[in-house]
């Protein structure tokens, strides 16, 4: 009768296992094990060999069938826990194996990942699955060379236009810590040795990300199609947290707004790809923390494939990404990050000091303060970088007030206003870092005159050089692909050295396996 039940549960799970049906598989295959432990007691007590030996055959499946559906449901504490006690009864359990070596491939454990599938190679099971376990050896190798060197071949995916999956990319941690920051109080993110521009600082990946295809700002379906995406993403990061109590309690180190001085400052070794094995408890997470906490940590994404090839500009993500949270906005930036799938990379937009804070832009910094003054009110803090600081002395300035006012109701001739914005420089004695400042704050104009050949033809003997104002902007705000794109479109002496320079503060250096004229001329030029 017990035999029959039991043979009756198995085959359900099965099937419920090959219809991917994980949540009922996962409630059948729980039945099962109770069922096959009570069964094991009792054949215990009964000291019957072969019996004892068919239970744990059983129980140990089980076991490794319910980690697979664990695993699909991204429930890797438990899928882990499945797996253990399945190895714990077959030490060399092949499907135990594989799940696990596949969840440590996921949680960028590589090397672990790497032990569990070379385990399963030598299993005479393996025979059917050889290549496939080859394939997830080989992609450990991969990622845990990245994982070690920071360094990363993007170049198949950009000689292809960025088309199809975007690359798999392991996570990696380059030369920064986490330390208390002067600038605001909190916590920011630092190098801990000279870097140049260019320079990969880290590559992490979300813990999860909405997406969706936005309508034009003001559209009436524009508001509903944002809640959309919102709710799912803060979907996923509740079930990610309920489900990992790593990542809840990396996500629980993240400001929730307020009180950031009071914060503890954690070691960035907790944040390290194949770091392990902390034992995290089990905690209910918090809904309200987990709202505070996405309220001022998520960012916009902005696809480097849709953004580079300036299509699908209504494209929108947003995401959470753990050490990235740690960086502080400044309107003066010395890096930049590039969204690849998942994955963020954040690199050097210009030579950063050991010891020096990493600061990236959290929204659009070229426009004039009082926009940028708006935006960072929206994330709860008034900016006060170098380049703020000199704008507010600025901006107060009548003659800057105008140029705003008259770029806000158009119609104006721009030209007359960079010759204008240029002469009262002039008169000011602006030394060239802060004109560099203004320069970027009125981008837009500059941008605009540059690619009209009537205003060239008029204004251009009074306004200087693209190659003057393109580097002083880039010194302003690191590079810019925008102010790049001007640069290139109309440069008339390119300097290769100055091209390169912005490339690798705009893209580090996923140009360099590509040739750069090519990529530039291919994928950044319309
Ligand atoms: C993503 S967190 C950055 C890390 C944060 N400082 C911490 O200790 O966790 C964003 C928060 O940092 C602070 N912040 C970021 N940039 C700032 C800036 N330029 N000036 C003042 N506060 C800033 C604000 O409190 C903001 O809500």
């Amino acid at each position: 009768m017990e035999e029959e039940m039991l043979q009756q549960l198995r085959s359900k799970a099965t099937e419920l296992l090959l219809r991917e049906e994980w949540i009922q598989a996962i409630n059948v295959y729980s039945q099962l094990i109770s069922l096959c432990q009570q069964n094991l007691s009792k054949t215990q007590q009964a000291s019957d060999p072969d019996r004892l030996s068919k239970i744990h055959k059983s129980l140990s499946l089980a076991f490794s069938n319910r980690a697979e559906a664990r695993s699909r449901l991204r429930d890797f504490d438990g899928a882990i826990e499945d797996c253990d006690r399945a190895l714990e009864m077959e030490g060399t359990h092949f499907k135990a194996l594989l799940c696990k070596g596949k969840i440590l491939l996921n949680l960028n454990r590589y090397s672990d990942a790497s032990h569990f599938f070379q385990k399963a190679l030598l299993d005479n099971q393996s025979n059917g699955s050889s290549e496939a376990l080859q394939g997830y050896l080989d992609r450990c190798k991969k990622l845990e060379f990245q994982s070690k060197t920071g360094t990363f071949d993007l170049s198949e995916w950009v000689i292809n236009g960025f088309k199809g999956k975007s690359p798999e990319l392991a996570e990696f941690i380059g030369s920064v810590e986490i330390k208390r920051s002067e600038n605001n109080g909190g916590r920011g993110l630092f190098v801990t040795k000279n870097v140049e521009a260019g320079t990969l600082l880290f590559v992490t990946r979300a813990v999860a990300t909405g997406r969706g295809i936005l309508p034009e700002p003001g559209e009436d379906a524009d508001e509903s199609a944002r809640l959309v995406m919102w709710k799912d993403f803060i979907d996923k990061i509740v079930e990610a947290s309920m489900k990992c109590c790593r990542t809840y309690r990396l996500i629980c180190t993240l400001s929730s707004g307020g009180g950031e001085e009071d914060l503890g400052v954690p070691d960035i070794s907790l944040f390290r790809p194949e770091a392990e094995e902390v034992v995290f408890t089990k905690e209910k997470p918090e809904m309200g923390k987990l709202l505070s906490i996405l309220d001022v940590n998520s960012l916009t994404e902005d696809a480097i494939s849709a953004t580079v090839l300036g299509r699908n500009k209504e494209y929108s993500g947003v995401g959470l990404w753990i050490l990235a949270s740690f960086i502080n906005h400044s309107c003066n930036p010395n890096a930049r990050r590039l969204h690849v799938g998942d994955h963020m990379m954040v690199h050097a937009s210009r030579d950063i000091k050991a010891g020096e804070e990493i600061t990236f832009a959290y929204f659009d910094v070229l426009v004039p303060l009082r926009k940028r003054r708006e935006m960072s009110k929206t994330w709860g803090f008034q900016c006060n970088c170098k380049r703020c600081r000199y704008e507010e002395v600025f901006g107060c300035r009548e003659e800057l007030r105008e140029i705003e006012t008259v770029l806000e109701f158009g119609g104006s001739d721009k030209g007359a206003l960079v010759s204008k914005l240029e002469e009262w420089m002039k008169k000011w004695v602006t030394k060239g870092k802060e004109k560099g400042y203004l320069r970027a704050s009125f981008w837009t104009m500059y941008s605009d005159v540059f690619n009209s050949e009537k205003s060239m033809r008029r204004w251009g003997r009074r306004i200087p050089t693209i190659g003057a104002v393109a580097e002083s902007v880039a010194e302003a705000v690191g590079g810019d692909e925008r102010v790049m794109i001007v640069f290139l479109q109309n440069g008339s002496a390119r300097k290769t050295a100055f091209v390169v320079q912005l490339a690798k503060e705009v893209y580090y250096q996923i140009y360099v396996y590509y040739n750069l004229r090519g990529f530039m001329f291919k994928w950044i030029l319309p």
